[in-house]
């Protein structure tokens, strides 16, 4: 490796004098010529007469912290600075990187990854990208301290100010909207809207209004013009969940849209131009589906231009205890009971149970437990036995869907609904049977003639 002697060197601010010397050890070894600092005081000295190729700064310091030095050198364009901390949930990374940090390192580190930091770092130099000042975002409730989370807290900070579409990929429960709301949270759109669309949890008939909105008598039961979530969610972030599961000639629609940028309602003639960050979500195997031709090649490259890939609980145990306490003191709070703590037994009893549900199963124990334990100390025995992780209840987007239609004066909002459910139901059974009507009946405890009848009336309604 060649010597970087001839630069001023990399500047290391850290008032930890185990972490400076590992740091700078490793770079010397690596060819650097390296400067140590164990306070921004140090440096303001030393800019005087030289400046750093590159700085890596710890944040939070005796004195001065390192986001207001990275703030300085951004100002005098000095740098790369990358950041290194133990604070790694996403307030503060994304702060970093408003600051101007081109990286940001979690405490403790590994040798190797600061090192190729170090080298992007400098490589990309010579091509600096502009990062928006903004100011510090309200700290939001995605927690997680495990190696994995700090990964993801790190990916949010960096692609938050982009406007580049994000795919949040994990299981179910594993916190995919929480991610897309802290990206949201985290980006120049915070004032906008955040909406959110669970596409999978729409019947496929009504998914086009949705999301595009229609005009007076689009269809039957449409009295009035609705705004779509496109609409809803203009200048902000639109949230599509369980973006698999929607219907093809939807997402052949939704991709005309993100091509173009604009549409129109259901029923109408007016093009809109629309200025919304896509945020989907899903927990099936997307390339996979698409393998299968059941989900556009074109459409998933537009969506999938950055991923976020959010672990089952099961691989980062270590957030259990974290999760655990915080959900206990929510429900606590939210259900009016005196505050409840975990023993440490039942601490580690949790932290070793299988979470199918992931995080929303960890939460609904919590929540249990926060009722049932006659204590204010939850022991191992509170816990009960482990059960099988709680679905997603479909009854919650109902009354979502209901609500809304409520709110908006529709139109046979109870026949529509039942519509949707009827063919759900008998889709479902219809392919579990390989078609056959006799048995998807049965499978459904329905006679045959009612199947036939429902399957009769049960078609979209759409006019034209
Ligand atoms: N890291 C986390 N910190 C705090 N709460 C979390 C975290 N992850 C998930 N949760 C909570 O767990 C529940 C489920 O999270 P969320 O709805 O974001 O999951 P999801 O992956 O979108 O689920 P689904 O795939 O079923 O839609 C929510 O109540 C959420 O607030």
């Amino acid at each position: 490796m060649a010597k970087h002697s001839e630069t001023s060197g990399i500047w290391i601010v850290d008032d930890d004098r185990g972490v400076r010397f590992v740091l700078a050890e490793a770079l010397r070894d690596a060819g650097w010529h390296v400067r140590e600092f164990e306070e921004t005081a140090g440096v303001r000295k030393a800019l005087r007469d030289a400046t750093p190729a590159l700085l890596v700064t710890d944040v939070r310091m005796p004195g001065e912290g390192g986001l207001v030095l990275l703030e300085e050198l951004r100002a005098r364009q000095i740098g790369p600075v990358i950041v290194m901390s133990a604070y790694t949930d996403v307030a503060t990374t994304a702060a970093a990187y408003r600051a101007g940090a081109v990286d940001y390192l979690a405490k403790p580190f590994d040798l190797d990854q600061a090192l190729a930091a170090v080298q992007r770092a400098l490589a990309e130099a010579a091509h600096p990208e502009p990062i928006s000042p903004a100011p510090l975002a309200p700290a939001h409730a995605l927690l997680g301290e495990s190696a994995p989370m700090r990964e993801v807290f790190r990916l949010i900070g960096r692609i938050a100010a982009s406007d580049l579409n994000v795919l949040v990929t994990g299981e179910t429960g594993t916190g995919k909207e929480l991610v897309a709301r802290a990206l949201h949270e985290e980006s120049a759109r915070r004032n906008k809207p955040f909406v959110a669309l669970n596409t999978a949890a729409i019947p496929s008939e009504l998914l086009e209004s949705e999301l595009f909105g229609h005009e007076a008598g689009a269809f039957t039961g449409a009295t009035r013009r609705v705004a779509g979530r496109f609409e809803q969610a203009e200048g902000g972030t639109l949230f599509l969940d369980e973006i698999g599961d929607m219907p093809l000639i939807l997402q052949t629609r939704l991709l005309r849209v993100l091509a173009g940028g604009e549409f129109y309602r259901v029923g109408g003639r007016e093009l809109i131009r629309c200025h919304v960050r896509i945020v989907a979500a899903t927990h099936q195997d997307l390339d996979a589906r698409v393998a299968a031709g059941l989900f556009r090649a074109d459409l998933k490259h537009r969506l999938d231009v950055v991923r976020i890939e959010l672990p089952p609980l099961r691989q980062r145990r270590a957030d259990i205890p974290l999760l655990a306490q915080h959900f206990l003191a929510n429900a606590a709070q939210e259900l009016k009971l005196p505050p409840k703590r975990f023993s440490k037994a039942a601490l580690k009893a949790i932290a070793q149970r299988d979470f199918p549900g992931n995080v929303r199963e960890l939460e609904n124990l919590c929540r249990r437990v926060a009722v049932i334990a006659s204590g204010n100390e939850i022991l191992p025995a509170d816990l009960g036995k482990s059960t099988q992780a709680p679905r997603g209840d479909w009854t919650d987007a109902l009354r979502d869907w209901a609500d809304r239609a409520l709110e908006l004066g529709e139109a046979e909002i109870h026949a529509r609904a039942r519509e949707a459910f009827d063919r759900v139901l008998l889709e479902a059974a219809l392919a579990a049977n390989e078609g056959h009507r006799q048995h998807a009946a049965a499978a459904l405890g329905v006679g045959r003639n009612t199947l036939t009848r429902k399957l009769g009336t049960s078609r979209p309604r759409r006019k034209s």
